[in-house]
């Protein structure tokens, strides 16, 4: 099947720095593809290019299997797109900044105030629908940017972390008006780097690092990729005297990273060896502060592809 977007070995440089590398993935009708990656990784990069605000040097763009180029006007009108900055009129009241936005989009008459007043409701602003985002909270604000995206009734939404700094009510509405609008039929594509959100919401994931998609698939597929491994995480008061090498001994250990005094240590799951972990500590004198078992998470994927935290 012809996939909805497509983005085919895109890179983007900035100077001589590959803000993206020959990044290839695909989204399909009805999904929610979630980019999960650290600050930097080049999720903005890549939903500025797919909403058609940036530029590219290499590569292709496909929206139903044709060149976005070659159909600009037609593809712009089916994206929704709600930024990471907030996009809205501070002055201009809730109802009046959703009608600008859809209006942009084509609407007009009846059809457009049915849809104004569809989007506010369903962003749950529709009784605060005449006063000025400048009295809202910023929860308030980001449901409104939403509203603003859908108005329209998009085929493809893309959310470029919509939800940093907001209160947990709008967050939940945010989220659970993302699993709605895709039980309509939409597809999404929602960028974040906070794990709990796409354990919560996506259908796919794709992991980017550096520019460059590291995994993909679903969340369940992505924790096989854990295999029998399982991460644990100690903090120690002075890891300089540590030999890592010694760790090694340790029945189970099969990787150790080291980030000053923090260590994350990949051992065979199963295998009891937290009581040995701990012993090895106390028997080399050295002070453990924290020592936490991590779950089978995205976090523990990410861990074990790249050796880093997603927010390290
Ligand atoms: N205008 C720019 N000029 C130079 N470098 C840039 C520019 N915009 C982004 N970059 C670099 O490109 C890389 C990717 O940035 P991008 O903003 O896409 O990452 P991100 O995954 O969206 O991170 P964040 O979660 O912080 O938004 C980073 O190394 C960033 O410093």
């Amino acid at each position: 099947m012809t996939p909805m977007l497509e983005m085919n070995h895109v890179s983007k440089l900035y100077g001589e720095h590959h803000a993206l590398k020959d990044l290839s993935f695909q989204v399909h009708e009805g999904e929610i593809l979630c980019f999960l990656g650290p600050n930097g990784a080049g999720k903005s990069t890549a939903i500025h290019i797919l909403s058609t605000v940036l530029s590219y040097n290499e590569g292709r763009i496909s929206f139903r299997g044709t060149r976005v180029e070659e159909q600009l006007s037609h593809y712009k009108r089916k994206l929704g797109i709600v930024p990471q900055d907030l996009a809205i009129y501070e002055d201009v009241t809730a109802e009046g900044n959703v009608t600008f936005f859809a209006s942009l989009y084509g609407l007009r008459g009846d059809m457009l105030r049915e849809r104004v007043a569809e989007a506010l409701q369903f962003v749950g602003l529709y009784d605060r629908r005449g006063d000025k985002p400048r009295t809202f909270s910023g929860g308030m604000k980001r449901r409104l940017n939403m509203a603003c995206a859908i108005a329209h009734r998009p085929e493809i939404l893309i959310m470029d972390e919509p939800t940093v700094g907001i209160d947990p009510h709008s967050r939940n509405h945010i989220l659970e008006s993302i699993r709605e609008l895709r039980d309509q039929g939409s597809t999404i594509l929602y960028t974040t780097h906070y794990m709990e959100e796409v354990e919560e919401i996506s259908t796919r994931i794709l992991i980017i690092d550096q520019g460059e998609v590291i995994a993909s698939g679903t969340k369940e597929e992505l924790k096989e990729l854990l295999g029998d491994e399982k991460w644990i995480e100690v903090e120690l008061e002075d890891a300089s005297e540590l030999s890592e090498e010694r760790l090694f001994r340790v029945d189970g250990v099969k990787q150790v990273e080291k980030h000053d005094n923090l260590l994350r240590i990949a051992t065979v799951k199963g295998i009891e060896n937290t009581d040995k972990l701990m012993a090895f500590f106390v028997n080399h004198g050295i002070k453990v502060k924290h020592f936490t078992s991590l779950a089978a998470s995205l976090e523990a994927v990410f861990l074990q592809l790249t050796g880093r935290k997603l927010r390290d």
